[in-house]
């Protein structure tokens, strides 16, 4: 077994990361991000800490708007309007989940897709699904630069994804069948899980259940991507992979923490200079 060192390629990316940003600086651009957070969800308050001070040790302009729990839908409609129209702001995320009263389908849609950097607009969706992306889901997007890095050749390989959810699972099966894969999407309904897991070249697995695949589910030599992050017995952080019994089966895996996570902020970031790039030239 080999370990994909996510926190290791993240910091190599953000290298490169930071030559860009200087060279844009110089043009004139400093890269904007604003991630707007609503309620005081404790995860979320972590994962919006770590983007703020990712984008501001690479020399970004940051800023997190923090708002209260019971902020009123039209009034953060009206902040993204605001953040939309200024030109200072490259991108603009808003931290989900959201309190149950805003519509996440409204707010989404409310974010310009030239500055949505998360990718969640149905345009940016929708341009994915027609193969032809701009703004990418940094979870699935940070899976392929591993893949890249780790030299993991995706054409003509099996690969099955746990967890149907817009941000992850469904553009994940996208960007694998973009590489040539045939991709299935498994979920909590699948029938004889185990068994189509155990055929997977590669498994990626997203469902949210602590330790949910076990070392009888994969098969020998497969490539096994947690995207999982959990609270174990003990209160410790873990994937969803039963890491310690899986590691013996698999090829490559990744870790949580210091797998996918990082790599997820890299790839925000990543967009966020894109989109820079991309304003610069209009
Ligand atoms: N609009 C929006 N965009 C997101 O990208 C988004 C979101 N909402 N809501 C929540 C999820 C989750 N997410 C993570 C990012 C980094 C880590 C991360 O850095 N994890 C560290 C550990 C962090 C810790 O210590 O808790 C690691 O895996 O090593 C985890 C999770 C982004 N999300």
């Amino acid at each position: 077994m080999k370990l994909i060192d996510g926190k290791a390629l993240a910091e190599t990316l953000q290298l490169h990361l930071k030559d860009e940003v200087e060279a844009l600086v110089k043009k004139g651009i400093v890269p904007g991000l604003v991630v707007i957070l609503v309620g005081e969800n404790p995860a979320s308050q972590v994962y919006v800490r770590n983007k703020e001070k990712t984008a501001l040790k690479l020399g970004f302009h940051s800023k997190v708007v923090r708002l209260p729990a019971d902020t009123s839908e039209a009034d953060l409609l009206t902040l993204i309007e605001e953040y939309n129209q200024d030109e200072a702001w490259h991108g603009i995320l808003v931290q989900l989940p959201l309190p149950k009263h805003i519509s996440e389908e409204k707010v989404l849609l409310a974010i310009d897709p030239n500055k949505d950097v998360d990718g969640f607009h149905p345009m940016n969706m929708g341009r994915l699904w027609a193969g032809n992306p701009v703004m990418i889901p940094s979870t699935p997007a940070g899976i392929m630069e591993m893949f890249k890095a780790y030299q993991v050749d995706l054409s003509g390989q099996r690969a099955v994804v746990v967890g149907r959810s817009n941000i992850v699972g469904k553009p994940m099966a996208q960007l694998m069948m973009m590489g040539n894969a045939t991709v299935t999407i498994a979920h909590s309904r699948t029938k004889n899980l185990s068994a189509l897991t155990k055929s997977a070249d590669i498994l990626v697995v997203a469902i949210g259940v602590a330790k949910f695949i076990t070392a009888d589910m994969v098969k020998k030599g497969a490539v096994v991507i947690d995207v999982g992050m959990n609270r174990d017995e003990s209160l410790k952080l873990c994937g969803d992979v039963d890491f310690d019994e899986v590691k013996d089966v698999a090829r490559l895996i990744t870790p949580v923490p210091g797998g996918v996570g990082p790599m997820t902020i890299t790839m925000l970031m990543e967009q966020t200079v894109r989109a820079a790039q991309l304003a610069s030239q209009k």
